[in-house]
């Protein structure tokens, strides 16, 4: 026998669980699609689309349910004699209109054709896009994801603007931003915001009914027959309700189980596997999260650990300052002035290690912030087992210590 051999009696199709997996269906977000047709439905009557602003939070279904409309609008467009191209660019990497314009024409042009990322009057960039836009013809919708990453952003409204300004005769564009920043429509100029967000739509989090029939279909393609109990599903569509209403989150959490599920010859899942796999999940994230931060942002984070384990969280910066200075002390190291140090603590509330609320100290006291933990305090001991070793414990860390070994 050799070294590998497939060990399936779990997964189906594993890859169904992916990231990447486009869901023939969508699921639980019928008045979102509605709202969503009715946005692209000048193209299918031949017009000028609408532009499309779209926002919700992280794995609430916006590229999903946009790769699955603009899929659907291509195909019925065909059987109405329209001619519909759709474009998608991730902007994640991208900065100012002049990259996305260079990525776009890219895009567009043969391999053996592509323009270099700088050197080149922005005009002509312009001209280069116009002339590629107005080859292919018809009808275009471009699609930029995290379009909240483009902080030079005249080209939202060049884009939509172009046929109008004469630059664009033989094709007819509109635009989809698609972002998870609830801010960054505030931040667009009045120029893009008008253009852009011509038709608004936002979606929410998934609660855990949304969720139980997200994960129920996928998993009916992912695993065998009989192999995933109800209650399996429910307990993953729970923790993804009660995180964030992900539903990216919650498709890992099943995946991990059934993971850990063939690692441990099983025949079915279960629901201790749900929860091993959430503890495992939230290790790697933590150990992630926290292999990310500086020197400083593990002390920091030490010190707000110590206060977690004395019972006095949520807690001013100032105190947590003061236990900061004690840390560094300890790691012999000079703390940062109490403004850097915050820097470090709003990058801890950033990543969902700890959490920041705003209090009013009554009429005229004004508002301060306080913080807390909001991770498992064990996984965060392990993870910062450096820091722990040249700091020290305190009583209450080595209660917690003991505790998990
Ligand atoms: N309504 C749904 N029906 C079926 N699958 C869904 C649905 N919503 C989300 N998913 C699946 O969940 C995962 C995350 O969704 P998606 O990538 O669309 O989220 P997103 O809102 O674009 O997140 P991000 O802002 O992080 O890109 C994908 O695997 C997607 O297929």
């Amino acid at each position: 026998m050799g070294l590998f051999e497939p060990d399936t009696d779990i997964f189906r199709n594993r890859d169904a669980l992916r990231e990447d997996y486009q869901p023939e269906e969508i699921v639980g977000r019928d008045e979102e699609l509605q709202q969503y047709i009715a946005a692209l439905q000048p193209v299918i009557n031949g017009d000028q689309p609408s532009n499309i602003f779209l926002y919700g939070k992280a794995g609430v279904g916006k590229t999903a349910c946009t790769r699955y409309l603009l899929d659907q609008l291509k195909s019925d467009a065909a059987e109405y004699d329209i001619d519909v191209t759709t474009i998608r660019t991730n902007c994640e990497d991208l900065s100012t209109s002049y990259q996305v314009a260079i990525q776009l024409i890219n895009e567009l042009r043969a391999p053996t054709d592509q323009l270099k990322p700088t050197g080149y009057p922005r005009r002509q960039v312009n001209e280069w896009l116009w002339e590629e836009l107005d080859s292919i013809g018809g009808t275009i919708v471009i699609v930029f994801d995290e379009v909240d990453h483009i902080e030079d952003d005249s080209i939202l409204y060049q884009i939509p603007r172009a046929r109008a300004n004469g630059n664009l005769s033989e094709c007819k564009v509109g635009i989809i931003g698609i972002s998870n920043d609830f801010k960054y429509r505030e931040r667009l100029s009045s120029k893009v915001q008008s253009s852009l967000c011509e038709k608004e739509l936002q979606f929410p989090a998934y609660d855990a009914n949304e969720l139980r029939d997200i994960l129920r279909q996928r998993a009916e393609i992912a695993f065998y027959d009989g192999v995933v109990p109800q209650e399996v599903i429910a307990k993953c569509a729970a923790f993804g309700a009660k995180d964030a209403g992900d539903a990216r989150q919650s498709l890992d959490l099943l995946m991990e189980a059934g993971d850990i599920a063939v690692e441990e010859n099983a025949a079915k899942l279960t629901e201790a596997h749900v929860d091993a796999a959430r503890t495992a999940l939230e290790r790697s994230r933590i150990a992630d999260g926290v292999a990310g931060l500086t020197q400083h942002g593990h002390l920091v984070l030490y010190a707000l650990v110590m206060i977690h384990e004395e019972g006095d969280t949520p807690v001013r910066a100032r105190t947590i300052q003061e236990r900061y200075e004690v840390v560094c002390d300890r790691a012999a190291t000079d703390a940062l002035v109490p403004r850097r140090m915050r820097d470090h603590l709003n990058e801890l509330a950033m990543l969902g290690i700890a959490s920041r609320v705003e209090r009013n100290k009554g009429e005229v006291g004004g508002r301060y912030y306080e913080y807390a933990l909001d991770t498992n305090p064990e996984l965060l001991l392990e993870a910062l087992d450096e820091t722990v070793d040249i700091v020290g414990v305190t009583h209450e860390v080595q209660r917690r210590l003991g505790r998990s070994h």
